[in-house]
């Protein structure tokens, strides 16, 4: 099959752990038989510094002439004193809204080999499991008005949802929890904002088409002690876009780094924009030391989601778990016995242990 795929590298790391994803995805095309086109476009500190602007209209044409896309990370020191609306992150914000990305799948894996190197304790996170859903298009990132008043001395945010946009973000919750364990954890604030009452109002409703998913309503600041003390608790988690914001980078030390959690951005007609949950990382930009299976591991969910290609997916997911089950991380996750790989050194790693699986299959093919 052929395919378009849009890539935005973005700033800092996103552009080093893109490289070694657009070649891992060059991997699993040769060995399945595919062709991956790939159309760079400029997106965040990147853009502004050649075009003027965080999000130029080529990088949307690029991505809507594509199958998919993928991004790196936004953002850095360097454009920090530019105004808000200037800055690389609306340069996400702009894309993620005018492809109508509204909901952000955010997987959670503790993977056995990692056990080490999460701050919580390895029973409380063996075999740890969850989805994020983090609704992405709305909520106090978009509301308006978001402003300085009285000479700078007064702000205002706006946390706005219409229903319908409670409604089809819930709707991905129950029908992920349907597909996996049956149990829906809503993720609010009910005890004070009204945002959020509408919002278990509309998970009720939904429920009574989903009578096999168990149902629960946790107050935000309850969930993220939960996150720490059980995780094993949750299934899939559904909240508004802040909340999850916050409860996924909480949620990445689980499997023991921010370099771990891969997301797909969809829309309901399965195009998607696929990106890992960290950002440009700054401290350690430029030295090789990014690990960059977040991003390779959104590259799978691009293949799964997208372009329904499953035995690909699980190929990358395989390659990743067969490496890390060897002892090979990179230095956010390195247990102090291993020496640290660097970032192309693990993207080589996962690329043979790629490779070497698809030159055995053949072996076995010829011998069938
Ligand atoms: N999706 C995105 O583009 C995105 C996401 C988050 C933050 N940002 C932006 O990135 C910039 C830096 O933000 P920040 O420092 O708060 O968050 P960050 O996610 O960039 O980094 C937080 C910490 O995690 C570490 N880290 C992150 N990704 C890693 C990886 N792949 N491998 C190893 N370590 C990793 C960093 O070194 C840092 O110590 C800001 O401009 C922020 O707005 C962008
Ligand atoms: C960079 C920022 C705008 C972004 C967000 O908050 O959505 C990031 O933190 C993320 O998690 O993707
Ligand atoms: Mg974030």
């Amino acid at each position: 099959m052929k395919r378009k795929v849009a890539v935005l590298p973005g700033d800092g790391i996103g552009k080093e752990v893109m490289e070694g994803t657009m070649k891992v995805l060059s991997a699993v095309a040769d060995r399945f038989g595919h062709t991956f086109e790939f159309h760079k476009g400029r997106i965040g500190g990147d853009a502004i510094d050649q075009d003027g602007m965080p999000l130029p209209d080529e990088t949307l044409r690029i991505c809507k002439e594509s199958d998919a896309a993928l991004l790196g990370a936004v953002g850095g020191p360097k454009w920090e004193s530019l105004p808000g609306h200037l800055r690389p992150e609306r340069g996400l914000l702009g894309i993620r809204k005018e492809l109508g990305l509204f909901a952000n799948l955010r997987p959670v894996t503790a993977f056995d080999s990692l056990l080490h190197a999460s701050p919580l304790k390895p029973d409380r996170i063996k075999g740890v499991d969850m989805l994020i859903v983090r609704e992405l298009t709305g909520g106090l990132y978009f509301g308006t008005p978001s402003e300085r008043r009285n000479g700078g001395d007064e702000v205002v945010d706006t946390l706005h949802y219409t229903r319908s946009e409670i409604e089809r973000i819930v709707e991905q919750g129950f029908e992920a929890a349907s597909k996996r364990r049956q149990k829906l954890t809503s993720v609010d604030k009910a005890n004070v904002l009204e945002s959020s009452r509408m919002w278990r109002e509309v998970v009720e409703e939904k429920a009574k088409a989903y009578p096999d998913v168990e149902v629960e309503h946790m107050l935000v600041d309850a969930a993220a002690m939960k996150m720490v003390q059980n995780p094993s608790h949750f299934d899939v988690i559904v909240t508004e876009n802040l909340f999850g914001d916050i409860l996924s980078d909480e949620a990445s030390m689980i499997t023991g780094s921010l370099g771990m959690l891969p997301s797909a951005s969809l829309r309901s007609d399965g195009f998607g924009m696929y990106e890992p949950v960290h950002g440009s990382a700054p401290d350690i930009a430029g030295k090789n030391l990014a690990n960059p299976l977040a991003m390779i591991l959104s590259g799978a969910m691009m293949l799964k989601y997208s372009f329904e290609m499953h035995d690909e997916a699980e190929a990358i997911e395989k390659a990743v778990k067969e490496v890390l089950d060897a002892g090979y991380y990179t230095s956010d996750l390195a247990n102090g016995s291993t020496k640290a790989l660097g970032t192309d050194a693990m993207i080589k790693k996962v690329i043979y242990q790629l490779e070497e699986a698809g030159a055995t299959a053949g072996i076995m093919e010829a011998y069938a």
